[in-house]
């Protein structure tokens, strides 16, 4: 299938960062810079920011996502969010299953396999990260570790459900280190990820799955990544936090 019939979407991942004088800034500064990019335009900011950010936003292009959700309704977990409350304030987009969290908040296949089920339970769409660690590239098993993390997180997700997820497959060597995926890389292990959407579910459905690289992407190698045939779009760290970076990432999406 034709890449040009599936939305492209460029997502800015602020992670840690911004205070919300800082945040509203960022968006106003964003603006105008992204007022005409044809691809969908998201940043997904910290908690704190959200009501500022969908404030800010309001009446432009962008769309606010957050960074992670709980997967219980509500209840005793203290220090969580729920998708319910994300979906209240007016937010679109929720990051699931980021490295970062597996890495150092104990997130597994199975807790990212239930957030992404309560997130579209909410009716919230779903970022869904998957991506090997360089340990696993380099045992050769990133393919089968990529395809696993996607099946789990996957499991029990209707094809009607599955309409509202976007994957984002980020190395985790690739990560903030400055080191990208070459383009046939990342492309590679996108259509890897396709492959796994067309057996659980079916053709149609990894036809329309929008599929984004993330890690170390930015301005000067955006192009080369989004150009590729798997690749439908970006997760941005660093360089979201920069307006004009993020939209020569955004034009270079609009024309990949
Ligand atoms: O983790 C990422 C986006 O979620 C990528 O971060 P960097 O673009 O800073 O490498």
């Amino acid at each position: 299938m034709n890449k040009s019939l599936r939305k492209a979407v460029i997502a800015g991942n602020w992670k840690m960062n911004k205070t919300r004088p800082e945040a509203k800034a960022l968006i106003e500064e964003l603006k105008p810079l992204v007022a005409n990019a044809s691809c969908d335009v998201v940043a997904c900011v910290p908690f704190t920011n959200l009501e500022t950010v969908l404030d800010a936003a309001k009446g432009s292009n962008i769309k606010v996502g957050a960074q992670n959700c709980h997967f219980e309704k509500s209840g005793a977990f203290t220090g969580e969010i729920s998708a319910d409350m994300l979906k209240e304030m007016g937010v679109e987009y929720v990051v699931i299953g980021h490295s970062e969290r597996r890495q150092y908040f104990g997130e597994t296949d199975i807790t990212v396999n239930k957030r992404t089920k309560a997130a579209l339970a909410a009716g919230l769409k779903v970022i869904l990260c998957v991506g090997e660690m360089l340990e696993d590239r380099e045992n050769g098993i990133t393919e089968e570790l990529v395809a696993l993390q996607t099946k789990i997180a996957l499991k029990d997700v209707s094809k009607e459900d599955l309409k509202n997820v976007i994957i984002a497959y980020e190395p985790v060597w690739a990560i903030g280190t400055g080191k990208t995926a070459t383009s046939e890389q990342a492309n590679e292990v996108c259509a890897v990820i396709r492959s796994v959407i067309a057996k659980v579910y079916d053709k149609t459905a990894a036809d329309g799955m929008t599929i984004q690289y993330g890690g170390s992407m930015n301005a000067g190698n955006a192009a080369e990544l989004l150009a590729q045939p798997d690749v439908d779009g970006g997760l941005i760290g660093g360089a979201s936090l920069k307006a004009p970076d993020f939209a020569v990432i955004v034009d270079a999406a609009t024309k990949g």
